[in-house]
């Protein structure tokens, strides 16, 4: 755990070959869970901090539905429910693509009684009972969907969820920003967000800090690039480490509304790179190795996961909707370069990283 933290660097949180990352990914499996924080106020949905044996933590958000239930089309996107294989799914996905800004994320099978309940305040404790079909389940507290209609339930005491490794804490340099995303989705059902119907939008973020001078509007491309090829319409905000400065990569945590529907591609998600005509060199190359080559992206995707303690985390759907995300991002690149008369200095763009 102290080698994850100390290892964290202005341009990546893990090294490419880091042998420390799979070694974390199995401890977060396995290792025995020794006591837990409770952190009802960071967010909507219930979830925990649970301490690990040997100094680990890891932030569980527990599974509500099975891998392959799909998110309801008539839920606008705030109102989907997190998915704990889409946790696990982005973080393998990230690496595969060799951004590593996600924090690494495992299967984790928890017994409710044992690791949660035993370990739980007094208030926490409350809102445990005893199923009608006799499974122990909880439903925490928590902004909104804290209540018993919405409770998490083990069979008939072990829940599985995802479990994230906890960054460093402010104090010990883990003090993150954070920045709103230009191309955040809408999150009214009347109003559209304002990047959709304004064609000079890109030109507008580009004139303004930090967007205007060094890597952070590649990062952003990366990212809509990443939230593409989930499909998570959430990401509202982003976050850099401060001690960084902005010279460094976009941090990626929160990525549990992905992954919800494998047969619509969300087009608005690729805005920032339809709208900029931008991408970085390495990430286009590594889009295109995937297209040409084997492995093709689902395939890295299906070994990556296969190593994972609730393999297989993502049903074929999802993984044949990450090849033709992949393809279609391409192609939005193409285009952008036909309709630059073939400037590609101005789209595909070196930057070193
Ligand atoms: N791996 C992590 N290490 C440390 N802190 C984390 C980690 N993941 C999340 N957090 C903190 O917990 C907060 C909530 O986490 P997250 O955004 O994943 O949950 P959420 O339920 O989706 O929240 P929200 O409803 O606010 O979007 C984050 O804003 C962040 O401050
Ligand atoms: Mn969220």
């Amino acid at each position: 755990w102290m080698k994850f933290h100390n290892g964290i660097n202005q341009y990546e949180l893990y090294g490419q070959s880091d042998p420390n990352v799979d070694q974390l990914l199995k401890d977060m499996s396995y290792k025995s869970i020794v006591g837990l924080e409770e952190i009802g106020d960071l967010g909507t949905q219930v979830k925990i901090v649970f301490k690990l044996n040997y100094g680990g933590r890891g932030l569980f958000k527990p599974m509500r539905f099975d891998k392959d239930t799909e998110a309801n089309p008539n839920h606008y996107m705030f109102d989907d429910f997190e998915r704990h294989h889409a946790e696990i799914a982005a973080f393998h996905l990230d690496r595969v693509l060799n951004f590593r800004r996600v924090p690494p994320v495992s299967g984790r099978y928890v017994n409710i009684t044992r690791d949660v309940e035993r370990w739980a305040s007094h208030k926490f404790r409350k809102t445990f009972f005893t199923s009608p079909a006799k499974n122990r389940c909880f439903y925490g507290v928590c902004d909104t969907y804290c209540d018993s209609g919405q409770a998490i339930c083990g069979k008939p005491d072990v829940v599985e969820g995802s479990l994230a490794v906890w960054l460093p804490e402010a104090e010990q340099q883990g003090s993150r920003q954070h920045w709103a995303n230009p191309w955040a989705q809408s999150y009214s059902m009347k109003r559209a967000a304002k990047w959709s119907n304004d064609s000079a939008y890109c030109e507008k973020v580009k004139k303004k800090g930090p967007y205007n001078h060094g890597r952070r509007l590649l990062d952003v491309m990366d990212m809509a690039v990443f939230d593409f090829l989930t499909g998570n319409m959430d990401r509202h905000h982003y976050h850099t480490f401060k001690h960084f400065g902005n010279h460094t990569f976009i941090l990626l945590f929160d990525n549990g509304r992905g992954f919800g529907r494998p047969r619509h591609d969300e087009v608005g998600l690729l805005a920032p790179v339809s709208q900029c005509c931008q991408i970085r060199a390495s990430t286009l190359k590594r889009l295109l190795d995937f297209a040409e080559e084997a492995p093709s992206l689902s395939e890295a995707m299906r070994v990556s996961l296969a190593r994972d303690s609730i393999t297989p985390v993502l049903n074929e759907l999802h993984l044949a909707a990450l090849d033709r995300r992949l393809r279609y991002i391409i192609e939005t690149v193409f285009l952008c370069g036909r309709d630059k008369d073939s400037n590609w200095n101005s789209v595909v763009i070196n930057d070193g990283f």
